[in-house]
């Protein structure tokens, strides 16, 4: 049966392993609270002691003068000065902790649930990551973990304040039980009626301000990661429009939240102060008590109210910011418990080599939503030979070598290897031994080293070279200022598209795989780098597997077999 979820069960899960921590927190917040309350209760009584030791002592410091009575009286003093700078200096290194604590229960949630994000986004099915807009996957698992991780010292916070106004309430209930009671009914009562309102309201705030944020990260991704696009297009003020309609909504949102967030304190503050303003005039006018005697007597009362009031509007406060981070709570717990769609990478037998290759077998594949691509389709790739794969586009030529990756699977019809199923083999085992080249070089941000030994971190020097080597591309890399030092600038900008498919290439090689698959690695060059990886790729015809999808016969002229879809 599914779990029902709730907020508190969310809470569970996403501190699992964490909750002790949790605890102690609260337990330190609480004691930091009290001595605070403690050392400032105490420096007027102590004054007044000290300038008049006869006065006998009431309230606390009654119960304390008892204790000291125990204690020889000439000490009696530095006694009570003794324990009010205890209560500072521990309320203070409490307080020191209580900050380190905080942003390590913070920051350590943050890192368990942005790092389980991210790796469970790159985890998901293909077609099901290929739905997703980047940015928001982003926004998902790099910022919204600490703002929910955040949310919870909000949390902790409002549990101990709770746990101090009882406190209060508890001490008040001793001094005078009824008038406590009518203060906590209204209390409550204030605190039940405010709450329902703002609870609703923050969380509609909180999945509004989810949806922009998630939003503006998606304009500023897509439109700096296609900046050339957007010089070459003239697109620069369209982005910046479309993030600052979404910076404008977010500045509406979050300064009528803001004003709601203190709302209730202002409205408590208010209403309190009218209520006694209120009794006073009612008592002067009607003449019931004299007002200087009961002032007297309301005095304790005003204080003791006022700091429950201020209890009770700070934790509507903080339970507003925390409801506001509730729908992120939610999305991160559904990513972390309820992944949707994974891909299953480790069941399987662990695939070791290939004896005498692949055969597509009667393979139906069409796309969720589309008509079929491939249909009763069968092929075989026989090992250490080179298939190429040519037709017109739309074919479904890329869909072949997704197939052979193992990111979609076929719908009828089974791949095979060596006679068995590729649906036996983990994902893992076998993409370790497919090497998979496309149109689109992918090079990241960094030497021409790291973007090499991406393919086996860890390979050594002469590995990389040797790879780089077979691919056509070491002397080049000789030839630049820092050689394979180099950074290559985003998306490998300093290169050549030529140059970037071949860093590619060298990045596949070192992982010596069995079988490779280029698909149309050579339709966006020239014919002079063409020819270069053509003759890289003829290189290793006869010692490796070849799948070479290619859109010019002069890149498949040395095919040991050539399957055209335009005639399946
Ligand atoms: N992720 C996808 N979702 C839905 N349809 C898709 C997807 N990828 C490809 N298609 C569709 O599947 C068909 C085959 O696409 P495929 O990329 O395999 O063709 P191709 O032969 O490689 O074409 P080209 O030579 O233009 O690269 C096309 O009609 C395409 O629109």
């Amino acid at each position: 049966m599914k779990k029902k979820k709730n907020t508190f069960t969310v809470i569970r899960d996403l501190t699992t392993g964490y909750r002790k921590m949790g605890v102690f927190i609260l337990v330190v917040m609480v004691l930091a609270a009290f001595t605070e309350a403690l050392g400032l209760g105490m420096v007027l009584p102590v004054l007044s002691h000290l300038m008049n030791p006869e006065v006998p002592q009431t309230g606390a410091m009654g119960a304390l003068d008892k204790v000291l009575t125990f204690f020889p009286a000439e000490y009696r003093v530095e006694l009570q000065l003794g324990i009010l700078l205890a209560a500072f200096w521990l309320k203070n290194i409490l307080a020191a902790a209580l900050r380190g604590l905080n942003a390590h229960f913070t920051f350590k949630l943050r890192e368990i649930w942005s790092s389980q994000l991210l790796f469970r986004y790159l985890r998901l099915e293909y077609a099901q990551a290929l739905e997703s807009k980047q940015g928001v996957l982003l926004q998902n698992a790099i910022a919204e973990p600490l703002r929910v991780a955040k949310s919870f010292i909000i949390f902790l916070n409002l549990l101990a304040k709770l746990i101090l106004g009882v406190a209060i309430a508890a001490v008040l209930l001793v001094v005078d039980w009824k008038v406590t009671l009518v203060l906590t009914f209204v209390a409550f009562t204030s605190f039940l009626l405010i709450n329902k309102v703002l609870y609703t309201y923050s969380l509609r705030f909180g999945r509004k301000r989810l949806a922009i944020d998630q939003q503006a990260n998606f304009i500023g991704m897509e439109s700096l990661g296609s900046i050339k696009e957007v010089k070459a297009l003239g697109l620069e003020k369209r982005y910046r429009n479309l993030l600052t309609e979404q910076l404008v909504l977010s500045r509406k949102i979050f300064t009528k939240f803001s004003i709601l967030n203190h709302m209730p304190e202002n409205l408590i503050e208010v209403l309190a102060v009218t209520s006694v303003v209120g009794i006073i005039f009612f008592v002067q006018y009607t003449g019931i008590y004299d007002v200087g005697n009961m002032l007297a007597k309301m005095g304790f009362f005003i204080i003791a109210g006022q700091k429950m009031f201020s209890c009770v509007s700070f934790v509507l406060a903080q339970r507003m910011k925390f409801a506001a981070t509730i729908p992120g709570m939610f999305l991160i717990h559904d990513v972390i418990f309820h992944p949707q769609e994974m891909e299953d990478l480790s069941s399987g037998e662990s695939f070791q080599s290939m004896e005498q290759g692949i055969k597509l077998e009667h393979v139906g594949f069409s796309y969720r939503t589309g008509a079929p691509v491939l249909q009763d389709f069968s092929m075989e790739i026989p090992v250490n030979k080179m298939t190429a794969v040519i037709g017109p586009s739309g074919a479904g030529k890329s869909t072949i070598a997704d197939l052979l990756l193992g990111l979609y699977h076929p719908q009828e019809g089974r791949i095979t290897v060596d006679g068995r199923s590729l649906s036996d083999y983990s994902l893992n085992s076998w993409r370790k031994k497919v090497g998979y080249v496309g149109q689109e070089p992918v090079i990241f941000n960094a030497s021409v080293r790291e973007n090499i030994l991406a393919g086996k971190p860890g390979a050594s020097e002469e590995e990389m070279i040797q790879a780089a080597r077979i691919a056509r591309i070491h002397d080049f890399v000789l030839t630049l200022p820092q050689g394979y030092d180099t950074v290559v600038g985003d998306k490998g900008a300093k290169l050549s598209g030529g140059q970037r498919q071949r860093v590619v290439i060298a990045r596949v090689m070192i992982r010596d795989p069995e079988l490779f698959i280029f698909d149309e690695a050579t339709s966006a060059l020239d014919k002079e780098t063409e020819a270069e990886i053509t003759a890289a790729m003829e290189d290793l015809a006869g010692r490796r597997t070849l799948v070479v999808i290619a859109h010019r016969l002069s890149t498949i002229k040395k095919a040991d077999h050539v399957y055209d879809l335009s005639e399946a």
